[in-house]
């Protein structure tokens, strides 16, 4: 295991980046949370006062360094919201965005204080088509903002984060000497982003071992990945950065961000803890909350999670192929490198699908309380494959109704052996029907009314129990007097509904075995549960 909590990730410009964790330990790596700043900036994903709140409550408790919580000059909402996480965070360190302008930061620094450990992040471009197109400012320029912003940062607090946005986009020289400046002015933390998401990784980590080089204060601080998944990469370049000496990632729940997102922090988190052997890192966040974050996430910024997305997907623990179901019942690790409960996932799922095999299939049979001999099962299983050639999902009512129709066919335990009604207008209408139940005849006679009810409350009368009769409906199923008619009856008891077919010419004599199809499969369903129970 390679979490622990509580690191001090406050820092000094006089520090070591080690020493500026507030550990020895080289290898301890911060997880730096931008869900509620870049994760919110994504089209759609803006979050709500009271959202913010909860999703900060969660980031908390789940053991992040540094929650981002916002950009507070952005609106007076962002600056409540981020005010308002700082007062109550108990254990993260609270960041606030800002511009290289002395209002911003002088506004994120009022959001921010009131946090027991808060940090100012700010930022400026640093890349020639940023500075030219977007800032329209000379390089020199750039390089005086970043001084001047670190050191009104410092101003206000200790821990002060200096961005470089669009880093790897930057002429390598004059990163070097804004990273310098940056450190010189009071940086505790740099960030060098992939703003555009432009970045392989291979490039990224030789980034931070160059600049890291190159700068001579750079043991001065700590370095942080920011990635962004335009092409794909955003994990796999922020690991390729901490290979590169970097000890801070940025990543956000989910996924979110900016156009392709941001590196998501679940990835990130598990990919060190799954591979340990390759990524010997620590970390401090509670893997098990994983799945919490994501769901709270997803559904306040209405950001639903694609299936088969890593770690949080719908379809990350589910497997519905045979070969793989197979390998998943004779040992859980042949499909799976992390455990379901280590991301706070319940369980595994075997999804039964046209892709199912027979140990798969007889494992649901058992879960669901069958137990069907040989013949029986081989059956079923060739019923449940035509099924699900049919049908995209197969629930388990499905497979259920299946078992049960068998079972209701197969044991047969009541079959209509005569009947005789008298009709007519001059009522009572009566009934008077033999019943082979479980191989032994019955007969009883009953008035209803109207002959129907009359056959009905015959079967009841020798079979009593407690189903209630939902539907009953004939059909011809041809044109014509001599027509056979097909009859559907179903039974309803306590919200499961069991329906029984009938075809006769007569359509009495196929309203009895109707009811008798339905009955049959109501008791069969009632025996299996009692067998479970007992
Ligand atoms: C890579 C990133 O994720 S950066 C963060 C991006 N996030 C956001 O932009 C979300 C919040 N932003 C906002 O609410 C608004 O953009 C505000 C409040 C910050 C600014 O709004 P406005 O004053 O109306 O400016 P607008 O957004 O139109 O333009 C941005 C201005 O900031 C300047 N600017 C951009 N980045 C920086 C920076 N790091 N330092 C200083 N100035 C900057 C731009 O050059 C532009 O200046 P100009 O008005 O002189 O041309
Ligand atoms: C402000 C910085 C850190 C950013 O979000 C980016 O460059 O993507």
């Amino acid at each position: 295991m390679t979490t622990e909590n509580h690191t001090d990730v406050s820092g000094g410009t006089s520090t070591s980046p080690s020493s500026s964790l507030g550990t020895s330990d080289r290898d301890r790596l911060l997880i730096f949370d931008t869900t509620l700043r870049d994760g919110e900036q994504c089209p759609g994903a803006s979050m709500t006062f009271e959202e913010k709140l909860q999703v900060a409550e969660v980031l908390d408790d789940m053991g992040v360094d540094i929650i981002e919580a916002g950009f507070p000059i952005a609106s007076q909402g962002d600056f409540e919201s981020v005010r308002e996480i700082a007062r109550r965070a108990e254990r993260a360190v609270i960041a606030g965005l800002s511009r290289a302008q002395f209002n911003d930061i002088d506004r994120c620094a009022e959001a921010v204080r009131a946090a027991r450990r808060p940090r100012i992040h700010t930022f400026i471009s640093t890349s020639p088509i940023h500075m030219k197109h977007k800032l329209q400012m000379e390089p020199e320029a750039v390089l005086q903002a970043v001084v001047a912003s670190v050191k009104r940062a410092r101003n206000h607090v200790d821990d002060v984060e200096w961005s470089a946005e669009d880093g790897t986009r930057t002429e390598f020289e004059f990163l070097c000497r804004c990273v310098e400046a940056a450190i010189g002015a009071g940086a505790t933390t740099i960030n060098i982003p992939d703003t555009v998401g432009y970045s392989t990784p291979d490039e990224y980590k030789n980034l931070f071992i160059r600049v890291r080089e190159a700068v001579p204060n750079s043991d001065k601080a700590v370095f942080s990945v920011h990635c962004h998944d335009d092409l794909g990469m955003a994990e796999a370049n922020s690991l390729a950065g901490v290979a590169g000496g970097a000890r801070q990632i940025e990543c956000a729940v989910n996924g979110i961000g900016e156009r392709a997102g941001n590196a998501a922090l679940e990835e990130i988190v598990m990919a060190i803890k799954t591979r340990n052997d390759v990524l010997p890192y620590t970390i401090g966040v509670d893997t098990t909350m994983l799945m919490r974050a994501s769901k709270l996430v997803a559904a306040v910024a209405s950001f639903p999670v694609q299936y088969n997305k890593a770690i949080v997907g719908r379809n990350a623990f589910a497997h519905e192929s045979g070969i793989h179901q197979d390998g998943m019942l004779k040992h859980t690790q042949t499909y799976e490198i992390m455990t379901p409960d280590s991301v706070g996932v319940k369980s595994t799922s075997l999804v039964m699908g046209k892709h199912s095999g027979r140990h798969a299939f007889g494992e649901k049979l058992k879960e669901l309380g069958y137990d069907l001999g040989d013949n029986a099962f081989q059956d079923a299983f060739k019923r449940f494959k035509d099924l699900a050639d049919r049908k995209k999902h197969v629930y388990d009512e499905d497979i259920e109704a299946l078992i049960d129709e068998e079972i209701g066919n197969a044991h047969e335990r009541i079959k209509v052996v005569a009947l005789t009604v008298v009709a007519g207008t001059g009522g009572p209408q009566k009934a008077t029907l033999t019943l082979d139940i479980d191989g032994d005849r019955q007969t009883r006679e009953a008035t209803g009314n109207g002959p129907v009810d009359a056959i009905f409350l015959a079967v009841q009368a020798m079979v009593p129990h407690p189903a209630k009769l939902a539907l009953y409906q004939v059909h011809a199923v041809t044109g014509g007097t001599d027509a056979q008619a097909e009859v559907t009856v179903r039974l309803e008891h306590e919200g499961k509904e069991y329906s029984g077919r009938g075809a006769d010419p007569d359509t009495l004599t196929a309203s009895a075995r109707a009811y008798v199809h339905a009955l049959g499969k109501f008791l069969a369903k009632s025996d299996r549960l009692h067998a479970q129970a007992s």
